[in-house]
């Protein structure tokens, strides 16, 4: 087989295709029959495959994926010290081996995606990522910052119809509390869907405007489709405004707001009134 190439935006590339076809290529195989042991074979085949191919292509890195074991600890001496090695490292892979678990052990869903980021600690942005892949394999497509999207066209409609109805896109099983209230306050409607990388991917391809998450998250459900959706020109922060931080020692990434530029302002101050 051929080497991968070298730049580290088009290797994210190739290793999120390499990992999305194996998933594909397992969900044949394996069927819908038994949802626990496709989830579990997923989320398996995918980490160790990227394991594999970081270990070879890129030894002198440290990885964070949520497969390793005591990923989701915060760091401290007494339970993790395999993590102090990412927290000393000047670059650190951030993986999500198989995001939307749960909807890509449901036949016919194509809301689940494979994230593959880059931070590093030289890096010019305050979230660090320098580069990063989102593999949406059942949508046939990668979102990567070596080709980084167009920034999401406007529909003549919209742009005709001037102010319209914010397409808003929330998790399916654990939308934040308060986003009914928040979207009735906006005018906007819910969108709802599996997987924090295919809901950021559909902001960036501007199949919705926003992207709202509260309650819980770590840093690998977020980082490389941060990556992509900055890369773009899009919002991104905390739900409060603040930057959103990778490799931090507490891998907990509770909440966040991507979306269009122009809704920024808007939907930070909602998010001000309603999530307190
Ligand atoms: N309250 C919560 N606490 C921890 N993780 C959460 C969460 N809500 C969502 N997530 C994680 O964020 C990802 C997207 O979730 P959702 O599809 O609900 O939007 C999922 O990643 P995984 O599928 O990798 O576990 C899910 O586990
Ligand atoms: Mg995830």
């Amino acid at each position: 087989m051929s080497s991968p190439p070298m730049i580290d935006g088009a290797f994210a590339r190739w290793l999120a295709s390499r990992a999305g076809q194996a998933l594909l290529d397992l969900r044949t195989e394996m069927g819908f029959a038994d949802a626990g042991a496709l989830k579990s074979a997923g989320d398996k085949v995918s980490h160790d495959l990227i394991r594999t191919e970081l270990a070879k292509w890129r030894p002198g890195d440290a990885v964070l994926s949520e497969e390793d074991e005591g990923s989701r600890l915060a760091w401290a001496a007494e339970v993790n010290t395999g993590a102090l090695s990412r927290l000393n490292a000047d670059r650190v892979w951030i993986v999500d081996p198989l995001d939307g678990t749960r909807e890509f052990s449901e036949e016919g869903r194509s809301d689940w995606a494979v994230h593959v980021a880059l931070w590093a600690r030289n890096a010019p942005s305050p979230h660090g990522l320098i580069a990063g892949a989102v593999g949406l394999p059942a949508q046939d497509r990668v979102l990567g910052t070596d080709y980084p999207p167009a920034y999401p066209p406007m529909t003549v409609e919209a742009a005709a119809a001037g102010e319209r109805k914010i397409r808003l896109a929330a998790s399916r099983s654990r939308p934040p509390v308060f986003l009914t209230d928040l979207a009735e306050d906006v005018g906007a409607h819910l969108v709802p869907m599996g997987s924090a990388g295919a809901k950021i991917a559909a902001v960036v391809t501007g199949e919705v405007d926003a992207y709202i998450h509260a309650g819980g998250q770590y840093e690998w459900d977020s980082a490389a489709p941060i990556a992509v959706a900055t890369a773009t020109g899009l919002h991104a922060s905390r739900i409060d405004g603040s930057a959103l931080k990778y490799n931090e020692a507490d891998p907990r990434l509770p909440d966040l707001l991507v979306c269009r530029e122009d809704l920024a302002t808007r939907l930070l101050a909602a998010l001000q009134k309603h999530s307190g």
